[in-house]
Order: C-alpha cells, then sequence, then structure tokens
C-alpha cells in the first residue's frame, strides 16, 4: 500500500473537440491537478478562448483543478497579456516553428518575442518552454536550444522559466546551473526510454515523440534529476494522445499517450530505484511551489494489484498497452 498526494500534471495535452471529453476523463482518474498545452489548432491565444478552453474540460471532468496556458506569439500586447491572465491563465507555452505537433505557426525569431517575455516577467506568468532549434540535426535541438534558455533566465531574472520534457544530459546539468528562476518536467517516458525505444529494433510509433529519448547516459541524467528531491525538477506527462490511425503511419504524430498509467509507472520506476520516497514532492510538491499554488493536501492511496494496460484508451494507444503494471489507484 502506497499513499501519495493526489498527482499534479504539469504538462498535458487535452487535445479539443470531440476527443477532448475522453482524454479529460480518462486524465482525471490518475491526477486532481493539471496544467493543460494551448496546441490546439486554432491554438490557445485570447482571453476568450482560455474561457472557453477552461469550461469544456470542466465540463468533461468538473473535479479536476484546471491551470490554464496560452501559446506565445510575438503579436501580443500588454493588454492581451493582462486578459489572458485576468481569464485564468499562469503561463505561456513558447513552441519553436515547426519543431513538434501543430507548432508550424510558432516562434520563428527569438528576438521578435522578447518584448511579450519582458510584460509576461512584469505580470507574473510563467514562460514554459518546448526547447528544441527547429533547424538543428534532430538530436542536437535540445542541446542547441540552451543558450535561448540561458539567454531568457539571465536577461529576465524574475521570469520563472520551465523548461519542458527535458531529454538530454546537457539540459540537466544547465537547469541545475541556472538561477532558482529556472525549473523543468520530466515525463515518465523519458525516465524509461532511449532512441533504442523507438527505432532499436522494429519501429516503435507509439513510442516516438519530441523531444526524442536520446542515449542511455540521457535517461541516467534525467533519473538523477527525478530522484534527486531537487525542487527545480517536477513531474509534466506530457501525455500527447493521438489517434492509432496518425500514429501507425507514414509521417507519424509525435507523442506518447501516457495519462492512463502514467502514476503507476513512476511508482514503478521509483520503487525500482530504490527511490520511492522522492516520488510524492515529483509529483505532488515542486510544481505547485514553482507556480506559487497550494501544495496538493488531498491524498490517494495505491495498492499492488497487478493489472493489464488496454491495448486502446480513448482510440489512442497507450504507453505500456497490452502490458501488466504492478501499481494501481485504490478505489
Ligand atoms: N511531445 C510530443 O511529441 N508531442 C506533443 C507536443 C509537444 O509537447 O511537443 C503533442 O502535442 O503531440
Ligand atoms: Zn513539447
Ligand atoms: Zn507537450
Amino acid at each position: 500500500m502506497l499513499e501519495l498526494p493526489l498527482p499534479d500534471d504539469f504538462h498535458v495535452h487535452l487535445r479539443q473537440g470531440v476527443l477532448l471529453e475522453n482524454y479529460a476523463k480518462s486524465i482525471a482518474k490518475e491526477f486532481g491537478r493539471i496544467l493543460v498545452m494551448p496546441n490546439t489548432v486554432p491554438p490557445i491565444t485570447s482571453a476568450a478562448q482560455i474561457q472557453d478552453y477552461r469550461s469544456q474540460i470542466q465540463q468533461a471532468a468538473p473535479g479536476l483543478d484546471l491551470l490554464l496556458t496560452f501559446k506565445l506569439n510575438a503579436k501580443f500586447t500588454p493588454e492581451d497579456l493582462k486578459q489572458m491572465k485576468e481569464a485564468g491563465a499562469v503561463a505561456g507555452k513558447y513552441y519553436p516553428a515547426g519543431v513538434t505537433t501543430n507548432s508550424e505557426d510558432g516562434v520563428s525569431d527569438f528576438d521578435s518575442i522578447l518584448p511579450v517575455v519582458a510584460e509576461m516577467e512584469k505580470l507574473g506568468l510563467v514562460l514554459c518552454i518546448h526547447g528544441e532549434e527547429p533547424t538543428a540535426f534532430c538530436l542536437d535541438r535540445e542541446k542547441e536550444f540552451i543558450r535561448r534558455v540561458e539567454y531568457l533566465a539571465e536577461h529576465f531574472p524574475k521570469l520563472r522559466i520551465v523548461f519542458e520534457h527535458l531529454s538530454t544530459k546537457a539540459s540537466v546539468e544547465e537547469v541545475l546551473r541556472l538561477p532558482q528562476n529556472v525549473a523543468a518536467t520530466i515525463t515518465v517516458h523519458h525516465l524509461l526510454h532511449t532512441l533504442d525505444d523507438i527505432i532499436g529494433g522494429s519501429l516503435q510509433p507509439h513510442h516516438f515523440c519530441k523531444p526524442t529519448p536520446k542515449r542511455p547516459e540521457d535517461r541516467e541524467a534525467l533519473r538523477k534529476a527525478a530522484f534527486s528531491g531537487n525542487p527545480k525538477f517536477f513531474f509534466g506527462s506530457d501525455s500527447a494522445p493521438h489517434a492509432q490511425s496518425k500514429k501507425e503511419c507514414c509521417c507519424g504524430a509525435a507523442g506518447v499517450y501516457t495519462a492512463p498509467v502514467a502514476v503507476p509507472a513512476l511508482i514503478q520506476i521509483f520503487e525500482e530505484a530504490g527511490e520511492l520516497d522522492k516520488l510524492s514532492n515529483f509529483i505532488g510538491a515542486f510544481g505547485a511551489d514553482f507556480y506559487r499554488i497550494p501544495r496538493q493536501t488531498k491524498k490517494v492511496v495505491y495498492v499492488e494489484d497487478p493489472w493489464t494496460v488496454p491495448e486502446i484508451v480513448d482510440g489512442a494507444v497507450p504507453l505500456f498497452a497490452g502490458k501488466s503494471l504492478k501499481w494501481k489507484r485504490m478505489e
């Protein structure tokens, strides 16, 4: 038996339209509070959209505590940002153009967003970053982006920055080196996978995601960071569901669907590493502290009760599909 705080997930994709309802219901089975990413089509870029997205999600999963975000662009005025903050946005998400799902309309000129970032700093909005340099070789994109995180952290010392879904040893070292205004999320699949789990044998489309899981030493650095008890590192699943047909095809979509299995998988990872005592803060405290919101007080209990992950959940193939997981939440 294991008691944990009702988990927070600081990086979730709920999509939109008919898919939204099921994804919201599924994540609400495991998490109490989530930060919802804005890379819908069209993206979330206004107060009205924030309010509308929030009410759609609340309709599907009334008990879920929501933290909303907007997709960063250079055109935002201070008034736009103020209105989105008043509508409940806690963060702006920086997607470099073309690096991942629905990011074609992302940022293509770094300097152009600096005035917006300066305004976000004044308003106390968090800057969440998909840190990959679009023009670099795919395995170097995160490393090549580090200089931009460095620039932002040093030029906007009061801006809280979250380097999302870390995938390299270099970025872990950078987050450790940069001041307290820089934190990072780590996903469950980057604690488990390397590039071998995607292309080492036959192609595994359901493990393909951005940033790509890389080398064993990168995974080791991420595990060390997650187990470190350092409050700079907290959980963000980057649960990114795509219909099975969009993954099992040429030009397959990037994203791993982890919401249905993330907490049981994390318990297993932390337990097998002998670090189970670090899990509670990783999923229930450090992220809340960084976002300056109250820590979860509700508790949940997980029991050892092996179960088989369904092959399909919400029309997508989840991580561990068809496999057995040891831990299950006690109803
Ligand atoms: N991570 C992914 O591979 N995909 C995410 C976008 C993102 O988080 O980069 C998605 O929305 O599908
Ligand atoms: Zn991303
Ligand atoms: Zn994401």
